[in-house]
């Protein structure tokens, strides 16, 4: 080793936990505390599948742990049924935010579906006021260590999106950064939405699309080329478009090649991946390839009751699947907060103020 080339620091897992990391994909309704659940339930006598903290929670990942997207999602009834009340929301989106500040998340764009949070006589209006006054609460007792964001997601297989996206403008200067579509994939593609989409471009406005992950090649090529997303959600299925020889070089079709000249964020989420079958492994999880083919990859949690991971858990899985090193884990941090829906000034001063100083500690 000398000393114009130190060698790469592989971290250790603390390391990891206090570095600063940036987290664009993250389901409001998929990260309650199981002690939350439980009590909110019981205020509302919602009855739930466990009766205690761990076996709920292990319920969650073991139904989640499903190979399916479909089943995947259907456990997401029980964190949606408790929230319904503008007190519960506020609740569950104040404590996601004291739970990524303790993760060293030094920002976050978290979705969640208002259409699914009005069954109790809640308005979609209601709705982003409460999760904005819990996320500012929890933004307020992390004492500035972390600024978070809402993106509104429509449910593909409904028919609001156009009211969702103007929910999301009509919110643009009040905490929400973002519009997204989730849900089952197969047999909802993005057109199905474009009017909400066009809408959106002609406000000048930002969004992702979750696409290439129960579905492939064509659901990408959707949301980027008739939707105009500008990320993908998981967009894992793009490797289908990358051909590895025998002697080990690669060759890009044109759609993979053109996400990655455009330098489009892919929001890779590889714990939930290995869940739903759209991955097999971590180590075998195509962010390996796609990191090394320099895409614009970005680490996310998705769902961090269902796949009970955290951006720590994340991060480092991946440095033991690949080796990654502080440098490493650097670049998919800057990489998410250049991708970030936050105003660029901001995002820099992030990067700048936050981030770089905060891996220059831990490298020493
Ligand atoms: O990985 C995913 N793929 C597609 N849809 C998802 C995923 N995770 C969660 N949701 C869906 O998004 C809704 C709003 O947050 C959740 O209720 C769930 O149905
Ligand atoms: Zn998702």
């Amino acid at each position: 080793m000398t000393a114009a080339s130190p060698e790469p620091t592989v971290p250790t897992r603390d390391q990891v936990l206090r570095a600063p990391k940036v987290l664009l994909h993250d389901h409001l309704d998929g990260g309650l505390r199981p002690a939350t659940i439980l009590e909110l339930a019981a205020e509302i006598g919602h009855e739930l599948p466990a009766g205690d903290a761990d076996s709920l929670a292990r319920w969650f990942a073991e139904s989640a742990d499903s190979g399916s997207l479909v089943r995947y999602l259907e456990t997401f009834d029980h964190t949606v049924a408790v929230m319904q009340t503008a007190p519960a929301i506020a609740r569950v989106a104040r404590e996601c935010v004291e739970d990524l500040a303790a993760d060293g998340v030094v920002y976050a764009e978290i979705r969640y579906a208002p259409e699914q949070h009005v069954s109790q006589g809640l308005s979609l209006d209601e709705v982003v006021a409460a999760v904005q006054e819990g996320f500012e609460a929890g933004m307020a007792a992390a004492g500035g260590r972390i600024v978070v964001r809402q993106l509104l997601t429509a449910m593909r297989h409904q028919a609001r999106s156009m009211e969702i996206a103007e929910l999301a403008v009509a919110w643009r200067d009040r905490g929400v950064a973002g519009f997204d579509i989730a849900g089952a994939e197969a047999g909802f593609p993005p057109t199905r939405h474009l009017d909400a989409f066009e809408y959106l471009q002609r406000e000048n406005f930002h969004f992702t699309i979750h696409a290439g992950e129960a579905f492939g090649l064509p659901s990408i090529w959707q949301a980027i080329q008739w939707c105009g997303a500008d990320r993908l959600g998981h967009g894992v299925r793009i490797i289908d478009d990358v051909k590895v020889a025998e002697d080990g070089s690669v060759e890009l079709g044109r759609l993979a090649a053109y996400v990655r000249d455009k330098r489009i964020p892919l929001e890779m989420c590889p714990a939930s991946n290995v869940q739903t079958g759209a991955a097999t492994s971590i180590a075998e999880h195509p962010i390996g390839l796609l990191t090394r083919l320099r895409f614009r990859v970005t680490v996310n949690t998705d769902n961090r009751l269902m796949s009970q991971t955290s951006m720590t858990a994340e991060m480092w899985s991946l440095v033991q699947a690949f080796g990654y090193t502080l440098d490493d884990l650097r670049w998919f941090t800057i990489n998410a907060m250049k991708s970030s829906f936050l105003p660029f000034d901001e995002r820099l001063a992030i990067i700048d103020g936050v981030i770089k100083p905060g891996y220059a500690a831990l490298l020493g």
